[in-house]
């Protein structure tokens, strides 16, 4: 059974929690009590295998979201990143979020920079109010190589399912990635130890 870790960033009303809870349980819920860190857990089947989902929703307030980024940008294996396209703040945020991800995991991870992300545009119904064009929210994903939808948490479930979906997989082969790079990288370790012990050996012969 796989593993795979979400965490969701954004501003604060942005609508984290109603686009998680959305693809949880396909309900909107009005309002959501917001005053603390949540930590889900689901079971999925994808493509016929079975994932164990854990998605972090840090409550924005609290001092540990602010510094969500000196720590679990090592625990999550994907990011999703979501603003509210009737708030150009929110969408400001989400850029210096997207450079903090990318940063933190050139530091952390040895040049590992292409963790999965997935740009979010929640709160589509509100288009008549909208501060964010859906081109700018484009254009920024693909300057940070991500995935880029807009939603609404209020209206849809299908699109945010499909997000969910498609961000998962592109965890799941980032980690099988990571995990044959380490394989390879482990064997020609093992090779070079074995020719140092064992050529050395037979050149002394
Ligand atoms: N019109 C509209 N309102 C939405 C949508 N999604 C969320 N909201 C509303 O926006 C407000 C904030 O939503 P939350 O999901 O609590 O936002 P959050 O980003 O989790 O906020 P914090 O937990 O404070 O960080 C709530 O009143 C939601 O009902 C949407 O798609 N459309």
């Amino acid at each position: 059974m796989n593993d795979i870790k979400l965490a969701l960033l954004g501003s604060q009303g942005a609508g984290k929690s109603a686009v998680l809870v959305r693809f949880l349980t396909r309900r909107f819920i009005g309002e959501y009590a917001s005053n603390a860190n949540s930590l889900y857990h689901k079971r999925l089947s994808i493509d016929g295998r079975q994932l164990n989902l854990e998605v972090f929703d840090p409550c924005s307030q609290s001092s540990e979201a602010r510094c969500i980024l000196e720590e679990p940008v090592d625990w999550a294996d994907g990011f999703v990143v979501v603003y509210n396209i009737s708030d150009l703040t929110s969408f400001i945020n989400a850029k210096n979020i997207l450079q903090q991800i990318r940063e933190a995991r050139t530091d952390n991870c040895k040049g590992d920079t292409d963790v999965p992300v997935c740009l979010v545009g929640n709160k589509q119904d509100l288009c008549h109010a909208r501060q964010v064009q859906e081109e700018e929210g484009r254009c920024l994903a693909q300057e940070n190589r991500c995935n880029f939808q807009e939603v609404s948490a209020a209206e849809s479930y299908q699109d945010i399912a499909n997000l969910f979906t498609q961000l998962i997989r592109q965890v799941m082969e980032h980690l099988k990635y990571r995990a044959d790079r380490r394989r390879y990288s482990g064997s020609k370790s093992m090779a070079k130890l074995i020719n140092n012990v064992f050529g050395k050996r037979r050149k002394s012969v």
